[in-house]
């Protein structure tokens, strides 16, 4: 069901919200409570010969998502939004990983992999290679936060929460890869953390297909928190819109 009633913390006259337009509402962020997360812009993820490439999986819209989150980054810095990067893997010796007595070393396609080629072993999601190292278009810069994490989820086990409750934030507007599995469980962390979630859905991409991503956004709208397009953010953020290329919000593809 939508509304155009704005959710989000209540409004408080002393620090003026800025709306982002979102489904199935728009959301009342503010720049100073309010945090963007890039979930694991790896090479691992995004870069072909990455781990997710070499296991199989499609990530021919890895660089326009790049792109995306790029323009995110640009518009969150400039409006004095905190960016935070994930970055995903473990020790050189995958001690983090587990072992067999751990579900991760049964899941993790990456594991998966270097045990069925062991010509692979040790390239995958270990640090200090470039397979765990952030897209070289992605790069933090000053006053940004990185932040390892060893699961899917941002928050466990991490440094994350703290981190946020720290800076005051109570929003999180999530990017990045994989959104059916990182960010997605990222997400719902979030918001059993009591996190305000808005998902940018040209700023994700899926592990699994379209029907996969949109599986997410669905999630997303129904349950766990609000779904934008990268232009709305930066819209809500009093940055001008994409001039190339851009989605609206209810998920349609259009060039300007
Ligand atoms: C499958 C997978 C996803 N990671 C992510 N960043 O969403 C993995 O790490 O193995």
């Amino acid at each position: 069901m939508t509304s155009s009633v704005p959710a989000g913390l209540p409004d408080d006259p002393a620090h003026p919200a800025l709306i982002v337009s979102a489904r199935p509402e728009p959301l009342r962020i503010r720049a100073t409570d309010t945090a963007l997360i890039v979930v694991d812009m790896q090479n691992a993820y995004a870069s072909l010969g990455g781990y997710v490439d070499q296991a199989g999986f499609d990530i021919s819209g890895a660089q326009g998502t790049i792109g995306h989150i790029q323009r995110a980054i640009e518009a969150a810095r400039a409006a004095g939004v905190l960016v935070v990067f994930l970055q995903n893997g473990w020790d050189a010796g995958y001690v983090e990983a587990g072992g067999p007595g751990s579900p991760n070393w049964h899941k993790s396609n990456a594991l998966k992999t270097m045990r069925a080629k062991p010509d692979l072993q040790g390239r995958f999601l270990a640090k200090g290679g470039w397979d765990y190292a952030l897209v070289d278009t992605l790069q933090p810069t000053a006053g940004d936060i990185v932040v390892p994490k060893t699961r899917y989820s941002g928050f466990f086990n991490s440094t994350l929460d703290s981190s946020l409750r720290a800076r005051g934030i109570r929003n999180l507007v999530f990017t990045g890869i994989a959104t059916n599995v990182c960010v997605e469980s990222s997400l719902r962390d979030a918001f059993h953390l009591e996190y305000f979630s808005l998902l940018l859905e040209d700023a994700t991409h899926e592990l699994g297909g379209p029907a996969i991503q949109a599986a997410t956004v669905y999630n997303v709208e129904t349950f766990f928190g609000w779904v934008s397009t990268v232009d709305a953010f930066c819209t809500a953020l009093g940055q001008p819109p994409s001039t190339t290329c851009a989605t609206n919000v209810s998920g349609e593809l259009h060039h300007a």
